[in-house]
């Protein structure tokens, strides 16, 4: 039975790729005889849509193929990397509009998921969703203590449809890997697909985005610039997530957030500002900042705050990918193009043999055109897109975290220059720049380090009388050993000298004996004799003393 779904889901992946005329986008030279002849055996197959652009086609396509091929294009279209700029663009067009789920399951899923009654669990439930998309639907409700609240429920059955298609995925992509090797070496399609199928899992788990919401939330408490609605941990599940209901203006209505009067230009720098706070200041941040995830508070419009949803995909940095970041950016300001390739090859991010010439020259030509663009209308995440792109010419491996980093910036950026088109963004990312690599080095460097490791110390304090103690009787043991090591190489080192000087003077009188015996003296002689062996043997007896 499983099989026979298997063979009709790839029938109609099939069909969609060649009614969308899929076929005809792969090169002529990379079209090897077997598929050609597979593809002459299926004529009744037409491409339906010629008159449509190559990017259009792909994006139907997929469109058609649901959920699970929809978020693949998705997360392709921002892999400008790898894919040429119109098909990018038309994947980023790309909109899950997939129908709702029936309200009763959703409440039998949580339900099932809570060990307990809607009713008993909330006084009201709502079983049209506020809004449905391809892994969850979201339904409003009311705890019992009043506080409105909306539940994300995971759709049933995804998981299944997810494993089988992203399964028919792995497959696709292994035989492409095996008809066109070379394109595929730096295609890495089953990596791309790997990839995507962790990502898929990631967030099919609800408990992971509770997690992750609450330490966004956690860090921004208190903050005037962005809000993030409470999860209430005691009614989460794997596919269940409870969180305080929200009401802002979507970010993409301009209309409404300037009829509320936001004060727009503040608006754009305090977004920036909130991405670079959670990149520098928490290494961790929100990294799936598309509109449908970002609202803005009708509270104080004049000191507008941005409210985050959907902590999903998140991001997170360690030291040496900050230094990365800011030294970079910092150099990018200056114009500085050697001293970028200079770091990269210093700090081991492309191999030491790298000659940094070619490398600055190579990064200068990609960078240097966007460069000559006023500062307000530059992309500082085109500027990273393409550093990466060179940087991997010159076989760096950029880290995935990087990767997201940089389509985040992309997005803030987008959405920034949206709210407020004349946005320098450079003019609020650079004091957050600064600022960190002032902390990295001199005496603030020192200050942090002394605090970073503040816990170590204080967890050690209440034993440190003892340890104070226990070091001091030690070093008291020590010193007596070392005092008695002491007298007994003196006593050595004494009678060593005593017994060289015996054995000498033995020797002086063994000469004399023999000059007596020489001399007939042969009484005194052989008297000299014998103190020359009672000295000798005094003296043997010292230098072998220990
Ligand atoms: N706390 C909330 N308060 C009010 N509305 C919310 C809240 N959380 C989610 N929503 C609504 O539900 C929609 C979908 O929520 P969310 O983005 O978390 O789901 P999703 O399944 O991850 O969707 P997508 O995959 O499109 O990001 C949001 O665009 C928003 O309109």
């Amino acid at each position: 039975m499983r099989k026979l779904r298997e063979l009709l889901r790839l029938y109609k992946i099939g069909k969609t790729i060649f009614t969308y005329g899929l076929d005809e986008l792969i090169p002529a030279r990379l079209q090897v005889w077997p598929a050609r002849w597979a593809r002459k055996g299926i004529f009744w197959l037409k491409n339906q849509h010629p008159e449509l652009s190559r990017g259009k086609r792909i994006r139907l396509a997929l469109e058609s193929l649901g959920p699970v091929f929809i978020k693949f294009g998705q997360m392709l279209s921002t892999r400008r990397d790898l894919l040429p700029p119109d098909i990018a663009e038309e994947l980023a067009l790309l909109q899950d509009r997939v129908p709702s789920f029936d309200g009763r399951l959703a409440r039998k899923q949580i339900e099932t998921s809570l060990h307990a009654k809607i009713e008993t669990l909330f006084d009201q439930f709502d079983e049209v969703p506020l809004a449905s998309a391809s892994i969850a639907q979201v339904h409003t409700a009311r705890l019992k203590t009043g506080q409105e609240i909306v539940i994300k429920v995971i759709r049933p059955d995804i998981e299944r449809v997810i494993t089988a298609d992203v399964s028919l995925m792995h497959s696709m992509a292994s035989l492409i890997a095996r008809l066109v090797p070379e394109r595929s070496s730096r295609l890495r399609p089953v990596e791309v697909v790997e990839e995507y199928r962790k990502t898929l899992f990631d967030e099919l788990n609800l408990l992971r985005e509770a997690a992750n919401a609450i330490q966004l939330r956690r860090n921004f408490e208190g903050s005037r610039t962005l809000y993030v609605p409470e999860i209430y941990p005691s009614y989460c599940h794997e596919n269940v997530l409870v969180m305080e209901r929200i009401y802002g203006i979507p970010v993409s209505d301009i209309e409404a957030l300037e009829a509320n009067g936001t004060d727009m230009k503040l608006l754009a720098e305090r977004g920036v500002e909130v991405f670079f706070t959670q990149v520098f200041r928490d290494s961790f941040f929100h990294a799936d900042m598309h509109p449908g995830n970002i609202f803005v508070s009708y509270e104080h419009p004049q000191d507008p705050q941005w409210i985050g949803i959907d902590c999903g995909i998140v991001g997170t940095l360690n030291r040496d990918d900050k230094r990365y970041l800011a030294e970079n950016f910092l150099a990018f300001f200056n114009r500085d193009y050697r001293k970028v390739a200079e770091l990269h090859v210093e700090s081991g991010w492309v191999p030491a043999d790298t000659k940094v010439e070619e490398f600055e020259s190579a990064i200068r030509t990609v960078l240097e055109p966007i460069f000559e663009k006023p500062l307000s209308e530059i992309s500082f995440g085109h500027v990273l897109l393409n550093l990466f792109n060179t940087a991997r010419r010159f076989n760096m491996a950029v880290q995935p975290q990087l990767v997201l980093l940089q389509k985040t910036l992309l997005y803030v950026e987008g959405v920034g220059r949206q709210l407020y088109p004349q946005l320098d963004l450079w003019k609020t990312a650079k004091p957050f720049l600064e600022d960190w690599m002032q902390q990295q080095v001199g005496y603030k460097a020192v200050i942090n380090a002394v605090r970073e490791n503040a816990p170590f110390w204080a967890e050690k304090l209440p034993d440190l009388p003892e340890l104070v103690y226990d070091s001091l009787r030690q070093a008291k043991l020590h010193n007596r050993q070392l005092q008695r090591l002491y007298e007994q190489y003196s006593r050595h080192h004494k009678s060593q000298g005593q017994g060289n000087f015996l054995l000498v003077m033995g020797a002086s009188l063994l000469l004399g004996s023999v000059l007596l015996l020489g001399m007939e003296e042969t009484s005194w002689a052989v008297t000299g004799l014998g103190i020359t062996l009672v000295v000798w043997l005094l003296g043997w007896s010292r230098v072998s003393a220990r």
